[in-house]
């Protein structure tokens, strides 16, 4: 399961934050990010439509790796890999969307920005976390810091990412990939602008370098 999540994942380089307000977008929208490079998508867990989206990508698009974005409890958590979400971020850590990925074989990838975070969660057996916000936390500082104590942890941080500073983040050795919603901007995805969705996603890829 997760290695070659986490393969598919690294391959991309950048995972897309996705905030989609109605199932019946999923498709075209991930054929939009598809066609600028991108076949990994977070289906993020701010709306009702989260779980539809999921089940939905995962079925018709299984070139694109769907996961679950914004996944604050069990609950969500269940309702995701119900859905077919293959792997699940945190903006935070809590235990029981840990251990519940944990135990449903999941990837899962909890929010931290501070070394107890990394620490407690090296003790409960995570070794990739989001670096979340990533920006306010420090960004490529951070994670520079955090590189000397926990050399065996990675990191996926996410918030105030954007073009001009994507390649700066994924060439650090300790970063996955790097995640951002810069290529999906909600209001482009409520009008169902796919052309400038695919024109943003390749401007990252290629801003990204990978
Ligand atoms: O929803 C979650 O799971 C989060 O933790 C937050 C998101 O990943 C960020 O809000 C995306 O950040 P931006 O690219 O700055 O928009």
């Amino acid at each position: 399961m997760s290695t070659s999540v986490l393969e598919r994942i690294v391959a991309s380089g950048i995972v897309p934050v996705i905030k989609i307000d109605s199932p019946e977008k999923v498709l075209g929208l991930g054929r939009a990010l598809q066609a600028g490079g991108l076949a990994v998508a977070e289906i993020t867990f701010r709306t009702d439509s989260a779980a539809a989206s999921i089940q939905r990508m995962a079925a018709e698009l299984p070139e694109t790796l769907v996961g679950a974005g914004t996944v604050i409890n069990r609950s969500q958590a269940e309702q995701a890999v119900a859905a077919g979400a293959s792997f699940i971020v945190s903006p935070g850590y809590t235990d029981e969307v840990v251990e519940y990925c944990q135990e449903q074989n999941v990837l899962v990838i909890p929010g931290i920005n501070t070394p107890t975070g990394v620490q407690y969660g090296i003790s409960r057996g995570i070794q990739l976390f989001k670096l979340f916000p990533a920006e306010i936390s420090g960004g490529v500082r951070m994670l520079d810091a955090l590189r000397g104590p926990f050399p065996q942890a990675s990191f996926l941080p996410t918030g105030g990412i954007n073009m001009d500073n994507v390649a700066d983040y994924i060439r650090r050795p300790n970063v996955v990939a790097v995640g951002g919603s810069w290529m999906v901007p909600p209001d482009l995805v409520a009008i169902e602008d796919w052309d400038s969705i695919t024109r943003l996603s390749q401007l990252a890829v290629a801003a990204a370098g990978r």
